[in-house]
């Protein structure tokens, strides 16, 4: 580009003029000092906002940036072409190279992009003597590309929320069953490598169902998050913890190298249950089944331990004290007669195989019917008779407890109702129930019904309710018992002693019954310990104006001791096993 600076300024209106004043780009020349020697009409009018083309000649960019601030002194964040352009053009020139650059300012108030091109410019002799530039405004291009980035980053943001709720859930921030299951696959991995074990502990929350049911899913999601805390604190950052769904959660603990150190991280871990826990409203003691399944004994993949994990907590379940299990083969047959027993369970509420037995209950001395226990049974097709020991538990942990009692509830007292109706005088019918049950909204109204409805008054209908279930939650069991009483039903706690009663609950109970536990009328009078006990809770009762039945009654001997005691009212095999409806019916004749 080798020009005479003279010759472009003699030259300005002449052949350059009108090659260039007419495009849309912005053209200029400058001098070293970064002056113009030459500018086309678009840098004037859309950069420097100059009056006219001859008015940039020998100023520079500063002059018409200052001129620009004066006129928007309000805008506090301003950028100025000048010092940016002026720049530039001194790399352009040391470094005697022709550049590309983005520069940007404001201009008649916003902010303008410019491409702009610069090369140094020289006179005849290779000196250079300035710089020439074209610019092209590219602001439109540039919001563009922000607004290109910008949704670029707003969808990477969404693609890792997204990623984080697929593998995590929403409640704790655990990882979900995907995650572990891949986190799994990676354990098993590396411990086949590293000849290593891998323990999968599976944990489920006890009556956690009745928490929900009773308290409120709000108050079980509390439960649920300070679960979390609790164990997450107790956990090595190697190991996995995830929420399988409900009250399920996983652990998976790498590098083992001694299995045994297994038990000791279980037993660990359980001291977190210790402590009562604190919800907004309640204080509650929490309890925690697992089941451990090893890698490679018990399973070879994922799904196997998984599977074998779980069958085990089924059986940590039934242990009454260290509430956490190994997983053995024989557990895989006992998942799959639940699976099955579930499925014919759903069954026999369609086919009606459910029946009521009936267990009488008599004056210890005369032998006067004063009531009677109505007790299900399963007439299994295939199966035969089925005790409700079997399918009570499995009930209970589906929640078809409900369905179920309501079924035992409307036969019981409709055959009662029937008895009566024959001129019989079948005393008392005693029912037994769970805590879920008066959990249900329109149970009240369910009950109230149907003793209308089978002209059955309230108080010849007992509830047996266990004591385990009662003092679970005590305060919330004084609340619906409450309402049990004002329809006028008597209540019993049912297994007592065997559920670590407060006293002080049990004055503010309103119940209007104890039935002892059969396991401690088993050995008296011979065991010295069961008989004061025994003793104990009939003088409890009277102390508290409770009536007392004694349950399991199997010897004369047992009799006699409850009659001495002032223990009247008994149930057992001594006087009857449960017995069908047409047996029952005799009962009530020889004994009223
Ligand atoms: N929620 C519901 N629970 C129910 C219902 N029907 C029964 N059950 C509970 O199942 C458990 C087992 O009941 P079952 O096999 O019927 O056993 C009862 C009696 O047969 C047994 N019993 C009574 N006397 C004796 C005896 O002298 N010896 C002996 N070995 N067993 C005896 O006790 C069971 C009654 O117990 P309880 O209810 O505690 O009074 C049992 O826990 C039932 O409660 C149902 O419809 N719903």
């Amino acid at each position: 580009m080798a020009f005479e600076l003279m010759d472009l300024k003699q030259n300005n209106s002449s052949l350059l003029n009108l090659l260039t004043q007419h495009l849309p780009d912005m053209l200029w020349v400058k001098d070293l000092e970064g002056k113009y020697i030459y500018a086309n009409k678009a840098i004037c009018n859309d950069l420097l906002m100059a009056k006219d083309t001859q008015e940039p000649i020998g100023k520079g960019d500063i002059f018409f940036a200052l001129r620009e601030r004066e006129a928007h002194k309000e805008i506090a964040d301003w950028h100025t072409f000048g010092e940016l352009c002026f720049n530039s053009d001194q790399l352009v020139i040391d470094s005697n190279k022709a550049m590309k650059f983005e520069e940007y300012g404001n201009v008649k108030g916003k902010l303008m992009y410019l491409e702009v091109y610069k090369a140094p410019f020289y006179d005849k002799d290779g000196n250079i003597i300035g710089t020439v530039g074209a610019g092209r405004d590219i602001t439109q291009l540039k919001k563009i590309q922000f607004d290109l980035e910008n949704s670029l980053e707003e969808l990477d943001t969404k693609r890792d929320q997204l990623e984080f709720q697929a593998n995590h859930d929403a409640l704790t921030g655990l990882p979900n069953r995907v995650l572990f299951m891949d986190r799994l696959t990676q354990a098993i991995k590396l411990a086949k490598r590293e000849k290593q074990h891998v323990a999968v502990l599976f944990l489920d929350i006890d009556d956690f169902k009745k928490i929900n049911d009773s308290l409120g899913h709000h108050v079980g999601d509390e439960i649920l998050i300070e679960v979390t805390q609790r164990m997450l604190l107790k956990m090595r950052k190697s190991d996995t913890l995830a929420r399988l769904g409900g009250d399920e959660f996983c652990i998976i603990i790498n590098n083992i190298k001694d299995i045994d150190d297994v038990s000791k991280i279980i037993e660990n871990g359980m001291e977190v249950f210790r402590d009562p826990f604190i919800t907004q409203e309640h204080t509650l003691y929490i309890s925690i089944s697992v089941g451990v399944s090893l890698y490679p004994n018990d399973g070879k993949d994922a799904i196997a331990l998984l599977k074998n994990s779980d069958a085990a907590m089924y059986k940590a379940k039934q242990n009454t004290r260290d509430r956490y299990s190994f997983y053995d083969e024989e557990m895989t047959k006992k998942a799959y007669e639940r699976i099955f027993l579930e499925t014919e369970m759903r069954k026999a509420f369609e086919k009606d195989e459910f029946v009521v037995y009936f267990q009488p209950q008599v004056h210890a001395k005369t032998k006067i019917l004063t009531g009677m226990e109505a007790l299900v049974r399963w007439q299994h097709p295939d199966m035969g008779f089925i005790y409700p020991d079997r399918f009570i538990p499995l009930a209970e942990s589906t929640g078809m407890i409900i369905k179920l009692d309501r079924i035992v509830m409307k036969k019981a007292i409709s055959q009662f109702s029937r008895w009566k109706k024959s001129g019989l005088e079948p005393k008392k019918v005693s029912i037994n129930l769970t805590m879920t049950q008066l959990a249900e909204g329109d149970f009240y109204k369910f009950i109230k019904e149907l003793l209308e409805y089978e002209n059955v008054s309230a108080s010849e209908v007992e509830f047996e309710i266990t004591e385990r279930e009662i003092m679970g939650n005590p305060d919330a069991s004084i609340k619906a018992l409450e309402k049990l009483n004002e329809l006028g039903i008597s209540v019993a706690i049912d297994d007592f002693g065997t559920g670590y009663s407060s006293l002080t609950y049990l004055k503010r109970l309103p119940i209007n019954k104890l039935k002892i536990d059969k396991s401690f009328i088993d050995n008296i009078p011979k065991d010295l310990s069961d008989s004061a006990i025994v003793k104990t809770i009939i003088n409890l009762c009277e102390n508290l104006e409770l009536q007392v039945i004694a349950e399991g009654v199997e010897e004369e001997n047992q009799n006699d001791f409850l009659f001495e005691n002032n223990c009247e009212d008994i149930q057992g095999f001594l006087f009857s096993h449960p017995i069908n409806v047409k047996d029952m019916e005799e009962f009530i004749k020889k004994h009223t």
